[in-house]
């Protein structure tokens, strides 16, 4: 990612991860199909199994086996389907990543939905900071597109806790927006 987005220390985004206290955590996640009888008049309905959300972490590296349910939202209210690959990762970006790179790279906002007739599985690695890290963008990534700091610096430990004071679907990146851009 470094090198993409033409950072020279390609270890910018990695230190945080590969420290011994990082808050990185794994989550299995199954979804049983909806009951169908439940339904009978309406068989295109589906069942919200994991409310529309962004991730706070860095990255989300998620696995699932071949069963469709995840999307996600480019737009309001517009979802896209991402087709299940059980032999393929899928890599989100969080919420952390989105400020690291001042704005370059969007947490994108997804939910996961139930069908009728078979399981999900998956399983996400949710890769984060030590609760103490200070999560500012690279003075690179202040660019003359960007020319200032689009999100106040903070910890993640402020981070989480404003997470788990907020509903799940909330916004909270918005909290720590920055309202003075410097021209
Ligand atoms: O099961 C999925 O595909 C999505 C899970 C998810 O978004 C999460 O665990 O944060
Ligand atoms: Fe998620």
């Amino acid at each position: 990612m470094a090198e993409g987005l033409g950072v020279p220390n390609k270890s910018i985004f990695s230190t945080f991860i590969t420290q011994l206290d990082n808050d990185s955590l794994l989550r299995f996640n199954h979804y049983p199909p909806k009951d169908c009888n439940k339904d009978r008049d309406n068989s295109n309905s589906f069942n919200v199994g994991f409310g529309e959300h962004s991730d706070p972490q860095i990255l989300t590296i998620l696995r699932s086996n071949d069963v469709a349910g995840l999307q996600i939202s480019l737009q309001h209210g517009v979802w896209n389907p991402v087709t299940p690959d059980p032999f393929a990762f899928c890599v989100n970006v969080g919420d952390l990543l989105e400020v690291m790179t001042n704005g370059r790279f969007m947490s994108v906002r997804h939910r996961a939905v139930t069908n009728s007739y078979k399981s999900r599985m998956s399983v996400a690695y949710f890769v984060a900071p030590p609760l103490d890290a200070y999560i500012v963008a690279p003075s690179v990534m202040v660019t003359p597109n960007r020319p200032s700091l689009l999100y106040k610096p903070f910890t993640w430990a402020e981070y989480k806790k404003v997470t788990y004071s907020l509903r799940l679907g909330d916004n909270r990146i918005d909290i720590f927006k920055n309202c003075t851009q410097v021209e």
